[in-house]
């Protein structure tokens, strides 16, 4: 096991959703399992005043987020955890403000021998990414004289490939690229990782990983939440550059890639950032008319509850055009998969939520069991992310009896198997990986500008085009009608359960 070494861990957006939601349970989660080392500090920094006090309870011991997981053996575990955690009121962009932060971090990082190992995260709008890197620089916490010094910077990165640049230029004039750590948080979720190890762990796909043997793939990314409270940041973004930009290009990446040297992160990361390059950009609008599909839910019932339409959210213009639903068809263009089209959808209030990548083969060369109605069922390798993660193989088996009629089965693992392992959580994941100094999962800046030049000219296209219909769905249902046509020439969209465990295998209907 990689030793953790001692470190003091700056958040910066201590007040803020991201903070009571994922990351003081990932820290927590990743003390209970006896990951974190035996020296280490988490002070909170944002505008909100707030006592050390204030914060131990608003993100430990009475966080809303928490309340249902502790139980009582926790009780003696918080109050130990909790004293290693303290806040640091930032009250404007002043340098004196940095620097009374500075003498809290050296006073904090001698109290508590934490050996000058700081990372810094910036958990808060992009618009405070500059400010805050800029004023770590002045007061010399970038340097790395003494301990190490990271950065954890949370998406978005950029707007468009132009903004995208400038973040990534900000954040280099003040960091080096090897201190600078984008959390991508699918990239921390174990069935994304998964895809490596499916792919270059076993001599049975690899093989027939192209285009001699993969007819398409397919990618669902699926909600069945609304915006909830982010109304006012999505109707700025929308599907595309909420999910698709970062965390289902990357999906595409590991699947595109070609094999690493190595497990190492630069390897994997010039194997994806080259991926990622060979993604057919669309230029034209006859191409972007035919392979892009956008949508919005429009209000429903749902259970006998109405649920409100995607413009009837607060914080959503009434008039909005920003998508909650993306399809889209492309090509990637190189030698392993010239002429194989991926179809890829994402999009909230779905009837379920579920995340999969369906990797469809080619039907065998020559048809013996024509007759057997297998062409339609050709072979499948369905790689479950969320929920109810696993892998399944669709692939086909005699039916008991005279002749050769062929049904379709499945073979399959779930994680769930595994009842003895803890599954780590995203950001527990990734903050480990930080803490250790490993970059694998997170997205380099040249991988972040290669996504948006593939996703750019779509969103040029859609800007404020009436020529592009934003369709309506109802919420609850599987996306606008007019999506089956983007995959109707080659199948139909698979329109997953929740539980890949009830798939179903050997029948006569499927
Ligand atoms: N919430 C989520 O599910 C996800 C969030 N993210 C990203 O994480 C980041 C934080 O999101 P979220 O927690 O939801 O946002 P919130 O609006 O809930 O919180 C923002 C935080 O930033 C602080 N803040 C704002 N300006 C400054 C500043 N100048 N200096 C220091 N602190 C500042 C705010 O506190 P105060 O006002 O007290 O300063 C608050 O703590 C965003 O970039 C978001 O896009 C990414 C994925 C998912
Ligand atoms: O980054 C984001 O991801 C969530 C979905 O994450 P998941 O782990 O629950 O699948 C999405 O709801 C949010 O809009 C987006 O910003």
């Amino acid at each position: 096991m990689t030793k953790t070494q001692n470190q003091l861990l700056v958040i910066f957006g201590a007040s803020g959703d991201l903070t009571a939601r994922k990351l003081i349970p990932a820290i927590l989660n990743l003390a209970k399992g006896g990951h974190l080392p035996e020296n280490f500090v988490v002070l909170g920094a944002s505008r909100s005043s707030w006592s050390d006090e204030e914060f131990r309870k608003n993100v430990i011991t009475e966080s809303k987020h928490l309340k249902e997981k502790l139980v009582d053996e926790d009780k003696k575990f918080i109050a130990e955890f909790t004293a290693r955690m303290f806040y640091h009121e930032l009250s404007s962009a002043e340098d004196t403000d940095y620097s009374k932060l500075n003498k809290r971090i050296t006073q904090l990082d001698s109290e508590h021998d934490t050996e000058g190992n700081f990372i810094f995260y910036l958990s808060v709008p992009p618009s405070a990414h500059e400010m805050i890197s800029n004023n770590l620089h002045k007061q010399g916490l970038h340097k790395e004289d003494k301990g190490w010094r990271r950065l954890i910077v949370e998406k978005p990165f950029g707007y468009d490939l132009k903004t995208a640049k400038e973040l990534n230029a900000t954040l280099q004039r003040y960091f080096k690229e090897s201190q600078i750590y984008r959390i991508d948080h699918y990239l921390g979720k174990e069935t994304v990782q998964n895809l490596l190890v499916t792919r270059f762990a076993n001599s049975i796909f690899e093989p027939l990983w192209n285009r001699n043997y993969i007819h398409y793939v397919e990618i669902t990314n699926a909600e069945s939440g609304g915006v909830e409270k982010r109304g006012g940041y999505y109707d700025k973004s929308g599907a595309l550059r909420d999910m698709f930009q970062s965390h289902l290009l990357q999906i595409v990446a590991l699947i595109v890639m070609e094999p690493p040297l190595s497990a190492d992160a630069e390897q994997i990361r010039n194997e994806k950032l080259k991926a990622l390059k060979s993604l057919r950009i669309m230029t034209d609008e006859k191409t972007l008319h035919e392979n892009t599909i956008r949508a919005q839910y429009i209000s429903s019932v749902i259970d006998g509850k109405k649920v409100n339409g995607y413009r009837e959210e607060e914080g959503v213009d009434a008039d909005s055009t920003t998508e909650t639903y993306a399809a889209l068809k492309f090509f990637v263009d190189n030698w392993r998969w010239a002429d194989v089209p991926f179809y890829v959808r994402t999009a909230k209030r779905m009837p379920t939520k579920v995340t999969e990548v369906v990797i469809h083969f080619k039907s065998p060369h020559h048809q013996i069991f024509k007759d057997s109605g297998m062409d339609q069922k050709d072979n499948k390798l369905i790689i479950r992310i969320q929920p109810d993660e696993g892998v399944l193989i669709k692939f086909g088996v005699k039916v008991p009896g005279q002749g050769f009629k062929v049904e379709r089965a499945n073979l399959d693992f779930y994680y769930s198997s595994l009842t003895e392992t803890h599954v780590m959580e995203a950001y527990e994941r990734l903050l480990l990986d930080a803490m250790q100094g490993d970059p694998t999962l997170y997205a380099r800046a040249d991988e972040v500008e290669a996504a948006w030049a593939f996703v750019d000219p779509i969103l040029d296209y859609w800007k404020d085009n009436e020529d592009v219909r934003v369709y309506g769905y109802s919420a609850g249902v599987w996306g606008p009608e007019n999506a089956d046509e983007l995959i109707e020439g080659i199948g139909r969209w698979r329109n997953p359960g929740s539980n890949l465990a009830d798939d179903p295998g050997f029948c006569v209907i499927c």
